[in-house]
């Protein structure tokens, strides 16, 4: 196959910052996404339905003179003060769809977040009743527990009980990285699906320590070994409903990447559909790529399909050493190098 069109895909999970960085990515995902489920852990974080309000218009700003823009879809950042009354507002809002939970500590920017999640139970009723969905970051940040270990047992200690005590809650557990969550969303009821990123798709831990720490594959959950790799690839391809694409695509500067003690994400929104087509070619499933990027997720977040269509072709090109991300630059995934499938037109008005 050569040429690929597919209805227009949506990117369910997308870090886009604030300020200076927004109209950088902010090009990149106006290129050919349709919506995106913008997340709130800004500095400081997106808790109400008043800065989600705010952060979406800079956002269209930072759009003005794109030759064509997505629609930027908010979500709340849940802490230990946010109250049902909050969720009815955003509920009612006409912008934000879901509520992102971050265990206190976990991940960039998480440190206002959920620190006692039984607190929060009534909360989480009041989206169950709302119909507003939660979505996660399931790493549990207890320091006995080991990273590589800390998706699985933020499933056994958490998520399996709020999935059980709110079986009304829609969950997306975000940006999945082994075979336990695989099979835990699998198995749990049509309430409940995942996120899957171009990255945790493409690598896996070698790739990230073999012959040298790479830090620009390092990202939060990190990267885990092959076998949860290719349990990821299956999900994908597995026509699930309960899988869908969802970017993580998170900027950080090259300075705050290459040092010490370097932030963790990686960003793809520079060639984001482009990777998820060679993950899938190379599974044989390329048929499978459209309700992965295009279905799956508008279905679950109830929104219809987008209903016009992109084309990818099979054309080989070279992705950029460096882009700019406000006054820095960032290293994005592949930097530099051949990327197999390019978007034909990208950047059209639709
Ligand atoms: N995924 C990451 O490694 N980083 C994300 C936060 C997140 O999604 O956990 C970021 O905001 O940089
Ligand atoms: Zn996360
Ligand atoms: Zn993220």
């Amino acid at each position: 196959m050569t040429e690929l069109t597919l209805t227009r895909p949506d990117d369910w999970h997308v870090h886009l910052r604030d300020g200076a960085a927004l109209p950088h990515t902010c090009a990149d995902m106006a290129r050919y996404f349709g919506r995106a489920i913008v997340m709130p852990n800004l500095s400081p974080p997106v808790t109400t339905v008043a800065a989600a309000a705010a952060y979406r218009e800079r956002i269209i700003t930072a759009m003005t003179g794109l030759p064509r823009q997505f629609e930027p879809l908010l979500t709340l950042y849940l802490t230990d003060q946010t109250d049902a009354e909050e969720i009815r507002r955003a509920a009612d809002s006409e912008f934000v769809h879901a509520v992102k939970l971050y265990p206190a500590g976990a991940t960039t920017n998480s440190e206002a977040g959920v620190a006692d999640l039984e607190q929060l139970f009534p909360t989480l009723a009041a989206m169950e009743t709302a119909d507003l969905p939660l979505l996660v970051h399931g790493e549990v940040t207890d320091p006995a527990v080991d990273i590589f270990d800390r998706e699985k047992v933020f499933i056994d200690r958490y998520l399996a009980p709020i999935v059980q005590r709110f079986p009304g809650l829609r969950v997306v557990l975000e940006h999945i990285t082994t075979a336990d969550a695989v099979d835990f969303v699998s198995a749990a009821p049509a309430t409940v699906a995942a996120t899957i990123t171009a990255h945790h798709l493409l690598l896996n831990r070698n790739d990230l320590l073999v012959g040298g720490i790479r830090p620009h594959y390092y990202c939060l959950p990190v990267l885990k070994r092959n076998s949860h790799q290719q349990a990821l690839v299956r999900a994908a391809c597995s026509g699930s409903p309960k899988f869908f694409l969802g970017t993580d695509s998170a900027p950080h500067s090259s300075a705050h990447k290459e040092t010490a003690c370097g932030c963790a994400g990686v960003y793809t929104a520079h060639a984001a559909i482009e990777l998820y087509a060679e993950v899938f070619e190379a599974a044989g499933a390329l048929p499978a790529l459209e309700a992965f990027a295009s279905h799956f997720g508008p279905d679950f977040y109830q929104l219809p399909r987008n209903n016009d269509t992109i084309t990818l072709r099979r054309q080989s090109w070279q992705a950029a050493a460096s882009l700019p991300l406000g006054e820095a630059t960032l290293v994005p995934l592949r930097a530099g190098e051949t990327l197999q499938w390019q978007v034909l037109n990208p950047g059209n008005p639709v």
